[in-house]
């Protein structure tokens, strides 16, 4: 077996063999905007090859920037296109292909990398933890009034006859704003630019290169396929929000909503609410814990489905990962971290103090034994330490440990990611 990355020559290759694995048919890359290939860069990608030379895997990474807790952003090489032929599966290619790349990103000093898995019982065993969550909110238009913000009337005070809250109005700020609906050729710049903005505020957000909006790869709002595209400008008319739907069959659905705060995904959310000959509203890519369930007057007629994991990550230098982030709580816990597939066992002392980590071998007695894939999960802050003590996976070491974590790994808002790649 070699594995050995592509050249320009061998793309064609790469891509009919990636085709073949998933089982699709090949279409030419240049004819073929939109589809998520044409924005692979070819000196990340690796071919799998068996000793007669014949192709069999592939594997290849896209270079993206990842925003962690604290609003830093460090380069996140997103693994991508893991294909192996369906004759040569369960021989150990896609194993052997891990290790290249783990090693090649490690050398090329990438702190961590991260993936959306096609199924989820593929990668943990290659060091890779769920760290953000996905989950879609349906909700039958006819019943989807939002309640009134309380928080409003308590900072205000007490408005005399004002009730119990339950009357039904605007979910909160955003007053002066606006929504105007474009078609996506009519949009330009604002899409990409509304992105970023929100992207480096959002830990688990990654980035969306420019080749990627021009060559339209991916899924909407980027891709060809048709979109609406509902524009959120605040009261000086500069873009700072968009959601990018659809209609079909009565059903209104959201795409995706990037909004630069809380009061412009209301607004937005509103507007789609609001639309008429429509039955229902389904908003994808939220986080499952998202507001705007909270935000309908009935609880209930806001529908969760397809909770799963999204984005994966796994921490190739642990020391350089955990002093990245950025903390919100002081405090010292001592971390016995086990990588089974690269053949490591380390400790640290992870200290936290205003608002950054140090972290250093030690031989203190540890707080927590975890698995590399389970670092993964927490580093985020989208998984609590404590749900994976109670599951099994982590071992805490005395009674305060877990709680201790949960505090720590905590980030200023819960991790989200809605790029795919
Ligand atoms: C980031 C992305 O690109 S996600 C896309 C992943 N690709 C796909 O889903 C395309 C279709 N599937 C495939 O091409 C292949 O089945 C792959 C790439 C998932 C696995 O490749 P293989 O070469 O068969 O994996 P390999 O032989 O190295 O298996 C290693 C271990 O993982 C396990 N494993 C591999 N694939 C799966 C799976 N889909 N589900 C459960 N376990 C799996 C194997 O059983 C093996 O376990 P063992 O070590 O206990 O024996």
């Amino acid at each position: 077996m070699e594995i050995r990355p592509t050249t320009d020559k061998d793309l064609d290759v790469f891509v009919d063999t990636v085709h073949a694995a998933f089982g699709h048919f090949p279409e030419t890359p240049v004819e073929g905007g939109g589809l998520w290939w044409s924005a692979l860069e070819t000196d990340r990608c690796l071919l799998a090859l068996t000793a007669d030379g014949r192709p069999v895997g592939t594997a290849a990474t896209h270079s993206f920037e990842l925003t962690l807790p604290g609003e830093t952003l460090v380069p996140a090489p997103g693994v991508t296109a893991v294909g192996v032929l369906p004759s040569h599966r369960r021989q150990g290619v896609l194993t052997a292909m891990m290790r290249y790349q783990l090693a090649e990103l490690r050398a090329r000093g990438e702190l961590l990398s991260v993936l959306l898995a096609s199924e989820a019982s593929i990668y943990g065993r290659f060091g890779y933890g769920p760290a953000t969550y996905t989950a879609q909110l349906k909700v039958p238009r006819h019943e989807a009034a939002l309640a009134a913000p309380r928080a409003r009337e308590l900072a205000d005070g007490p408005t005399p006859g004002s009730g119990d809250g339950s009357r039904h109005g605007p979910a909160s700020g955003s007053a002066n704003g606006s929504v105007e609906v474009l078609r996506r050729s009519e949009c330009g710049g604002i899409l990409e630019e509304v992105y970023d903005r929100y992207r480096r505020a959002q830990p688990g957000a990654l980035s969306r290169p420019h080749r990627w909006w021009a060559l339209r790869a991916g899924q909407p709002p980027i891709s060809r396929e048709p979109r609406y595209i509902a524009v959120h400008r605040d009261a000086d008319g500069l873009p700072d929000g968009y959601a990018s739907y659809s209609i079909e069959s009565g059903t209104l659905t959201v795409d995706e909503t990037i909004a630069t705060d809380d009061a412009v995904f209301t607004a937005l959310a509103r507007f789609a609410l609001a639309h008429d000959l429509v039955s229902q509203v389904v908003f994808k890519h939220l986080q499952p814990e998202h507001p705007l369930r909270r935000q309908l007057a009935d609880f209930r007629v806001g529908q969760v489905s397809g909770d799963m994991d999204w984005l994966w990550v796994r921490l190739l230098d642990v020391p350089r990962a955990l002093t990245a982030r950025g903390w919100f709580t002081d405090g010292e816990l001592v971390l016995d971290v086990h990588d089974p597939f690269l053949g490591e066992r380390d400790r640290y002392l992870l200290t936290v103090r205003n608002g950054k980590a140090d972290c250093a071998p030690t031989d203190r007695k540890p707080d927590l034994s975890l698995d590399i894939r389970d670092l993964g999960s927490v580093y985020l802050g989208g998984t609590a330490p404590s749900t994976l003590v109670r599951a099994g996976h982590i071992l805490a070491h005395h009674p305060d440990a877990a709680t201790l974590a949960d505090t720590l790994f905590r980030a200023e808002r819960s991790p989200h990611c809605l790029h795919w790649f």
